[in-house]
């Protein structure tokens, strides 16, 4: 269910008057999405999506807006944020609530990747790095490693000795990888952070875009790129590493901007880091009883799964 806040024709046909949108023909609940209240929104003039936030602040909201105008202006295939005609603001309040108005990307998520999706994210993955390089606006990526540090402790009275003995184990290894030269010399950027199966937009085997961007930040261009070989580049049953898929995003991203030394030492590290990341937020939406009333919590255990996977099978590069 993704329709937290009902909001009506009125209110539509309301902030329609606002902007230049042309004039409201149709408004419809999203049913995917776990995060926010979406909605497709119909104009004689096109197909938008309204996504009313609710989790994030007004004040947040700006640094992914403007991210995906940033990108949209540079030729990357992201969701453009519609502003008001008279302001120029592309932060929006409906129903009392934060809300932006974007375009309705075409396509659909491609579930099943084969090796030329995975290339196709991994090429505009490095495109996306690239053009973000200056963007002005800066705020941490909001689920890194001090938060990490912060809710392992609120997770791990949960869990049995074998799962929390991973955990501790996998976060103090974490922190001693940051802490080193190598981290330190790693490309850092805004990333999306999020891109998952479900985030992406394909027309048969064409990449028509990149969305949900509110997990988006300022992290290491490396961490983007080990999430991603975390979801499209694994068999989802096991979580064991496809080698095919791997290698199909890896020389796709590295054809357009070539990993650094201290990138290729630190793969594996942030192959890890990425499992680990999704099975604290994992960990964290299924076991916190104010989340849980409002996320469907994912499972948990593929990422444990996937995190085993990483630490007995490390990924070799050509
Ligand atoms: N810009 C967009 N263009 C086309 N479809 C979109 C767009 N944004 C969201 N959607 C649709 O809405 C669904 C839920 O959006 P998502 O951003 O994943 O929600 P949540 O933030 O709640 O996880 C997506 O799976 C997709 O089908
Ligand atoms: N991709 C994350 C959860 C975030 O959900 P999304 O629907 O906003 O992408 C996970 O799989 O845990």
């Amino acid at each position: 269910m993704a329709v937290f806040t009902e909001v009506s024709d009125k209110d539509a046909r309301d902030l329609l008057r606002r902007l230049s949108l042309g004039s409201f023909k149709e408004l419809r609940g999203i049913q995917g999405g776990i995060e926010n209240t979406n909605y497709f929104l119909t104009t004689d003039q096109g197909e938008y999506v309204l996504t009313l936030f609710e989790r994030l602040s007004f004040e947040q909201l700006p640094f992914y807006l403007y991210l995906m105008k940033h990108l949209a202006q540079a030729g990357i295939p992201v969701p453009d944020p519609q502003g008001e005609t008279r302001s120029g603001d592309i932060l929006l309040k409906v129903c009392g609530k934060p809300a932006a108005i974007v375009n309705r990307l075409a396509g659909k998520s491609q579930l099943t990747p084969q090796p030329v999706h995975c290339a196709a994210v991994g090429d505009m993955l490095a495109r996306m790095h690239l053009a973000g390089q200056n963007y002005e606006r800066n705020q941490p990526n909001l689920r890194g490693l001090p938060w990490w540090n912060e809710t392992v402790p609120v997770v791990l009275p949960h869990l049995d000795e074998q799962k929390a003995g991973l955990l501790r184990a996998e976060l103090a290894y974490q922190n001693h990888i940051a802490a080193s030269a190598a981290y330190a010399a790693l490309p850092r950027g805004p990333i999306h952070a999020d891109l998952f199966r479900d985030n992406v937009m394909f027309e048969g085997d064409k990449l028509t875009g990149f969305f949900d961007f509110y997990f988006a930040g300022v992290d290491t261009w490396l961490f983007d790129l080990a999430v991603c070989l975390n979801d499209w580049c694994i068999d989802h049953a096991t979580g064991a590493h496809d080698a095919a898929r791997a290698k199909a995003m890896l020389a796709a991203y590295q054809a357009v901007r070539p990993l650094s030394a201290a990138e290729r030492e630190l793969l594996n590290a942030q192959l890890r880091a990425g499992a680990l990341r999704f099975w604290i937020s994992r960990l964290w939406d299924f076991y916190l009883p104010r989340e849980a009333a409002l996320l469907q919590p994912h499972d948990p255990t593929h990422f444990e799964r996937v995190l085993s996977q990483r630490i007995a099978h490390p990924l070799t590069l050509d």
